[in-house]
């Protein structure tokens, strides 16, 4: 599919935020590995939670859905010893279930995206479940990967933190289920660490007991434990929420976006703080942003580790702010759909932006009379590209045309209708 964004200078009405893909995962997986029935209550409804869905029901889970709910009979600590799994494009997933795999006597996970889950590198993880009696062959740390476990063996395990914190948060969802106890050791730097707070919360609630140090880099977790099944109730994503509400940032709106809780664990809260810092107009109260915007955006610097999903829906809405913006601690947005730096630099700079990559920064020359556009955008199979270029193109002279539009359903399958209903100027061609 072909997005063709034509500039909009006004977006006006309100959005109801879809249902936060990280969590949905995470309850997902927590039902699959209870051996009752759990119930989600408006799980999200994308590529990547379907990946999840499939693969906890060839797993042995028995899910059944209606419209606001799901239920999950889960397979405890006995999953289905299948064959093969295909994950689709989803990290997370792929991530979370190789150390579940580790339960099975042989499991392959397929390469179906060998352009972009097919680049990213799990020598971490793989490096980790080696320390625990699991055999592994794999592509250079890279899929395919087939996991040989069966006997899986909890103790000392050390894991790498600096490239994704997916690897942790996968050996925490499995270590419970162990027969020995684990003590669990982050090596070098963690990122995207706010998201493994978002992982504790979600093992606390399934009961599961586990003591993490203050800057969560050692973890003592009891084995023989075993996850209940719950009633869990999903809140509204601000990954995705964050590309509307740059998009109403950078035009002249009232825009409202519900189901965005202000206490929420979710990093990606943060861009309410950084678009309020980008002078921004907006409120947040009863879980609704709202954005009353101008147009008119000032420079800024950021950590971005604080806000990992949302880093490239914040430099489109910075590409129009008056000075020259930063975004620093990145660089693990390199080993994501794409490479998050050069890739999504490279397209920025094709519709007319001026902006700089450094190993670990993105660093923007705010361009506050707009783009020039014009020009087709490469999607890089990266749903997080695609909002972001979208935002940028909003406010081009010419308009831009975003190539395989059609990944942004990984995550956010509504995207174009939700700024189509805020009086967007957006032609869908298949
Ligand atoms: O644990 C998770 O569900 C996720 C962790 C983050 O990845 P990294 O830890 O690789 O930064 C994030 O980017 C991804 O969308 C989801
Ligand atoms: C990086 C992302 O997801 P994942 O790592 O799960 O593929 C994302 O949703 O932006």
């Amino acid at each position: 599919m072909k997005a063709i964004v034509k500039p909009a200078p006004e977006l006006k009405g309100t959005i109801n935020a879809l249902s936060s893909k990280n969590y949905t995962t995470r309850y997902m997986l927590v039902g699959a590995l209870a051996e009752g029935t759990s119930t989600l209550y408006y799980p999200a409804h994308s590529e990547d939670s379907d990946a999840m869905r499939r693969c906890i029901r060839d797993l042995g889970a028995i899910v059944e859905e209606d419209d606001e709910k799901m239920t999950i009979t889960g397979f405890g600590r006995h999953p289905k010893p299948v064959p093969e799994l295909n994950v689709g494009n989803a990290g997370a997933v792929l991530r979370f279930l190789m150390s579940v795999a580790a339960f099975c006597p042989e499991l392959t996970f397929v390469n179906t995206y060998p352009e972009s889950l097919g680049k990213r590198p799990h020598n971490d993880l793989i490096d980790a479940l080696k320390q625990m009696n699991v055999r592994i062959d794999h592509n250079g740390g890279k899929l395919p990967i087939t996991i040989y476990g069966g006997q899986p063996k909890g103790g000392k395990i050390k894991v790498s933190g600096n490239v994704s914190s997916q690897f942790l948060s996968s050996l925490l969802f499995m270590t419970p289920l162990l027969e020995e106890d684990s003590e669990i050791e982050v090596l070098h730097d963690l990122k995207s660490k706010i998201i493994v707070g978002q992982t504790l919360e979600v093992l606390e609630q399934a009961g599961i007991r586990i003591e993490a140090d203050d800057d969560l880099m050692r973890y003592r977790i009891p084995g023989r434990q075993r996850y209940q099944a719950q009633e869990y109730k999903i809140q509204g994503d601000y990954p995705g929420s964050a590309a509307i509400l740059a998009a109403a940032a950078v035009t002249s709106s009232d825009v409202a976006v519900h189901r965005l809780e202000e206490n929420s664990r979710q990093g990606e809260r943060a861009v309410v703080d950084v678009l309020r810092a980008m002078g921004v107009p907006l409120t947040h109260r009863d879980g609704i942003v709202h954005v009353r915007g101008t147009g008119l955006l000032k420079a800024g610097e950021f950590d971005g580790d604080h806000f990992t999903d949302a880093v490239l829906a914040m430099v489109a809405a910075s590409v129009f702010a008056e000075g020259t913006s930063r975004f620093y601690n990145v660089e693990n947005l390199r080993y994501k759909e794409c490479d998050r730096i050069t890739d999504f630099v490279t397209e920025l700079n094709k519709a007319g932006a001026s902006v700089e990559e450094r190993q670990s920064e993105i660093i923007v020359h705010g361009k506050p009379e707009g783009v020039e556009g014009g020009v087709e955008i490469d999607a890089h199979y990266d749903h997080r590209v695609i909002m972001a270029l979208t935002v940028v193109g909003l406010r081009s002279k010419q308009g831009l045309v975003i190539r395989d539009a059609h990944h942004v359903a990984k995550s956010y399958p509504h995207y174009f209708e939700h700024l189509l209903s805020l009086g967007a100027n957006i032609e869908l061609q298949d």
